[in-house]
């Protein structure tokens, strides 16, 4: 059984994913083991098997819900009742300590892998907030400070040294321990718990990336304190005396700060309890670990289960450790309820830590007086075994102080001494440690042997001493077993030694290939650089040929852009002269397709009033050529009437004076006979035309008594007629000679028209061609810029893939030059290991050595003593 006070929890981890890569299949080996029978306890198979007991021992498979129901819920119960109570995870680096703590990355009280303080913050808290507390009054406080073998640091202080308040602590004469300039936060939800605990973890990253794994040990508390207000009345009748914990009473940390309750009269009493979680660190566990870095952290964890007063002092020569004892003493001690978890790696190559850490803890269960322990004595505790041979020397000198006496002591105590003497021996036989040491051994033995008659029969001669003689028979019969054990052993040893020269001897080959492999790849970064010499001239010389390119490509570039008027030397201006210049040859030819299109449709539209002015001109020369043919006939026809009419007016003339003749008239009116001739023709005239359809000429050449006068007004009549004719067929020869006017004009304009259409022709013939050359041109400065693109691209995809070529080969040359490098680490670190390792061997045998054969001859001397006997 183990106090009741202190738990030793077991947590063996499981290999991380990384470690399932980087370490070598054979150290990966798991070396310890439970069972279901012994659930308690954790065999580990190193050198040889070895059984260690714990209060909880959980496999790698236990989840920290489980971890943490087991045991810690039934800790947090006891900080409610009171009592202080300190969950302490130590082990070796990287063994799962800050991750059970649930320290070791982003915390989260939703996450199911979240450690325990998330866990235990939430548990509290929820505690707080329950209907069954809801009467008392609660206040939480917490700090969270880490301690490394420097200093101490506040990880909820400001990141800055110098405003920082340092922090002391002073152990005080009552085993309090006082601190100073620690920071404590009130919190009052989960929320603000986690967001406090998260901000001193993002600080404790910091400190570590700080110290750069400076620090041999570190260590990380985080504290709560609670404090509780629970009403107790004066009466007592409420008072249930279960509600006072222990630590109120031990540590009399109750505080009555009076208040007068109007119902029941009482005293409000304030109980504090605090809960610690410890993060206990140190490196390193694996090597020689000095003893200035194991002893402080040996002390914590031995003194765990003592009482406060009980727990020893630390030895102030431990100077860079004295922080971690004095503090951890007030967290470990007295009434405190302390859960010890010890965690481990279950990897054959930390199997030495996982030992030291396993010894630790039992260690701890053995202070607690009542664990019982599986463990066998240990053939490598060199240091425990010079202890018992010291011890042993002592009590050989004792008795062979009191030898003279001998005879007086009691037979039982004498015997007592004595088996314990020669288990003393039969126990350092275990370290003979090679044939030489064994040989000598079983010479002595045998000398033994032969002496044992004499020695026999002198001692017969001394009656007392019968038993001592058959002691020394059992003895020596002991002896032999144990020399055949130690030989057994030595050649084990042997056997380890000869595999460790086979390793030196394998690490030496190694080591030659390796100086092989290093020349071979010193030949080939040789052949390398070389290479990246050739490379570089060739570099050299594509950078001279394209230098020496350059005035070519200049020219080039300066003639298209003469051609072109860039005046742009640069490619990039260039490209981008071209490419503006194309975009104005292309404005310019979208322009002119423009206007082009403009001429051609004025074109067409004067075709198509060339066209109308032609049909108009046809139309109207046609209609001329009717009008002037109608006109010419009735000008005819006008002249055939007027002809006629002359005919017959010549007629009637001719008619009236042969009239005149036929009559005879008056010689008085013959003076007016001319008048009256003209009246008369003119009458005649008017009459015929007035009757020209009714009264034909011939009938009125028989109107005899038509008179002169009529015929004079007739042939006015037909004088004027014939004038208003005359005067048509001028107005009619004006019209046709307009008329001809005008076709000439047209024919003229006609002429002006097609003029025009030709001239037009032609411009739109040069415009067409002034087009296809602007677009051959265009075209072929397209042509120039692609293939000025298309060269520099080319120069530059050249160049670019000589520079990747390079900058991979420097690549390569860096990677094998590294990974080279690693591997000569890689082997000399083997070397030095197996050389430590040799040394170590050598130095235990030696040291075995010396002290069998200081036994040896302490037991040839005790020979002789008991040969005088
Ligand atoms: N039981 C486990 N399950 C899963 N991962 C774990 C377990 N224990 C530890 N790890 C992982 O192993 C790594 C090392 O764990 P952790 O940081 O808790 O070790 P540590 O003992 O606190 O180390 P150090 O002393 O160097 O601070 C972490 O990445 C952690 O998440």
């Amino acid at each position: 059984m183990v106090s009741s006070n202190v738990q030793i929890a077991l947590r063996i981890r499981a290999l991380s994913a990384e470690e399932l890569l980087s370490v070598p299949a054979r150290l990966q080996k798991n070396v310890l083991s439970t069972t279901p029978f012994a659930p308690n306890q954790v065999i580990v198979q190193g050198e040889r098997k070895q059984v260690f007991s714990f209060d909880n021992v959980f496999a790698p498979e236990v989840s920290q819900k489980e971890i943490y129901d087991r045991v810690v819920m039934n800790m947090i119960d006891k900080v409610i009742e009171g009592y202080n109570v300190t969950i302490l995870s130590y082990g070796h680096a990287s063994s799962g300590k800050s991750h059970t703590l649930g320290i070791s990355d982003g915390v989260s009280y939703t996450r199911e892998s979240k450690g325990i303080i998330p866990r235990a913050m939430s548990t509290l808290i929820s505690y707080i907030n329950s209907a069954q507390y809801k009467k008392r009054k609660y206040s939480m406080r917490i700090s969270f400070v880490e301690i490394n073998d420097e200093k101490i640091i506040d990880l909820l202080g400001e990141d800055n040294d110098k405003i920082k308040p340092q922090i002391l602590i002073r152990d005080e004469s009552n085993g309090q321990i006082l601190w100073s300039g620690l920071q404590e936060i009130k919190v009052n939800s989960l929320e603000e718990a986690i967001n406090i605990l998260s901000r001193g973890m993002l600080n404790r990253q910091i400190n570590t990336s700080k110290l750069n794994n400076r620090s041999s040990h570190r260590h990380t508390i985080f504290s709560v304190t609670l404090s509780q207000q629970k009403f107790i009345p004066v009466n007592g009748d409420s008072v249930n005396s279960s509600n006072l914990s222990p630590s109120m009473l031990s540590n009399k940390q109750f505080s009555g700060s009076k208040e007068i309750n109007k119902q029941y009269e009482g005293d409000w009493v304030t109980v504090t309890s605090k809960l610690h979680f410890v993060d206990l660190s140190w490196k390193d566990m694996d090597k020689d670990i000095p003893k200035s870095v194991i002893l402080p952290i040996s002390h914590v964890i031995s003194n765990l289960g003592k009482k406060t007063e009980e727990v020893s002092e630390v030895p102030r020569s431990i100077s860079n450790a004295q922080n971690c004892p004095p503090i951890l003493k007030e967290y470990l001690g007295g009434n405190a309820k302390v859960l010890v978890i010890s965690c481990v790696s279950p990897a054959a190559f930390q199997v030495k830590e996982t030992i030291n850490t396993l010894e630790l803890a039992t260690q701890a269960r053995n202070n607690s007086d009542t664990t019982v322990i599986h463990q066998e004595i240990g053939w490598h505790n060199v240091e425990h075994l010079q202890d018992l041979v010291l011890k042993l020397r002592a009590e050989v000198k004792a008795l062979q102080g009191n030898e003279p006496n001998s005879l007086n002591t009691p037979v039982n105590e004498k015997q007592r001494r004595r088996s314990s003497i020669l288990a003393n021996i039969l126990v350092n036989g275990h370290l003979l440690q090679n044939e030489k040491d064994s040989t000598n051994l079983d010479d002595k033995i045998s000398s033994i042997s032969q002496d044992l008659p004499k020695i026999l029969e002198g001692e017969a001669l001394h009656q007392g001493l019968g038993p001592i003689i058959e002691e020394y028979e059992k003895s020596i019969l002991s002896l032999e077993n144990q020399l055949s054990h130690v030989r057994a052993a030595l050649a084990y040893s042997e056997n380890a030694l000869r595999l460790q020269e086979d390793k030196l001897k394998g690490a030496e080959e190694t080591n030659k290939q390796n100086v092989h492999t290093i020349n071979d790849l010193k030949n080939h970064i040789s052949k390398l650089k070389e290479r990246k010499e050739t490379t570089e001239s060739y570099i050299k010389d594509l950078e001279a040929k394209l230098e020496s390119l350059e005035p070519e490509h200049q020219k080039e570039k300066e003639i298209i852009n003469s051609e072109l008027n860039i005046p742009d030397n640069k490619d990039t201006k260039l490209i981008k002269s071209y490419e503006n210049k194309l975009e104005q040859s292309q404005n310019k030819v979208v322009t002119m397709t423009k206007s082009i299109k403009d001429l051609k449709r004025s074109l067409e539209e004067k075709n198509d009033k060339y066209q109308k002015l032609e049909e108009r001109f046809s139309k109207q020369k046609k209609n001329d050529e009717k009008e002037k043919k109608y006109l010419v006939e009735e000008i005819e026809s006008r002249d055939n009437m007027v002809a006629e009419l002359g005919k017959k007016i010549e007629n009637l003339v001719d008619e009236i004076t042969s009239l005149k003749e036929i009559q005879t008239p008056n010689s008085t009116n013959l003076t007016n006979s001319s008048n009256l001739t003209n009246s008369f023709v003119e009458q005649v005239i008017s009459k015929e035309i007035i009757s020209e359809s009714k009264v034909s000429i011939t009938g009125k050449e028989e109107e005899s008594e038509v008179s002169n006068a009529e015929l004079l007004v007739a042939i006015q009549k037909l004088h004027k007629r014939l004038a208003k004719f005359e005067e048509e067929a001028t107005q009619n020869q004006q019209l046709i000679d307009t008329l001809e006017a005008t076709l000439i004009e047209n024919e003229d304009n006609l002429i002006a028209a097609n003029k025009k259409l030709s001239i037009l022709q032609n411009r739109e013939d040069g415009l067409l061609k002034q087009i296809k050359a602007l677009n051959s041109r265009v075209e072929e400065a397209n042509d120039e810029v692609e293939n000025a693109k298309s060269d520099l691209h080319s120069t530059k995809q050249t160049m670019e893939r000589t520079l990747v070529e390079e900058r991979k080969s420097k690549e390569n040359l860096k990677f094998q030059l590294k990974e080279a490098r690693n591997e000569v680490e890689n082997k000399k670190s083997e070397i030095l290991f197996a050389k430590q390792e040799e040394k170590k061997i050598k130095e235990k045998a030696e040291m075995t050595r010396i002290a069998l054969e200081s036994e040896l001859e302490r037991l040839l001397s005790k020979k002789k003593k008991f040969g005088c006997f």
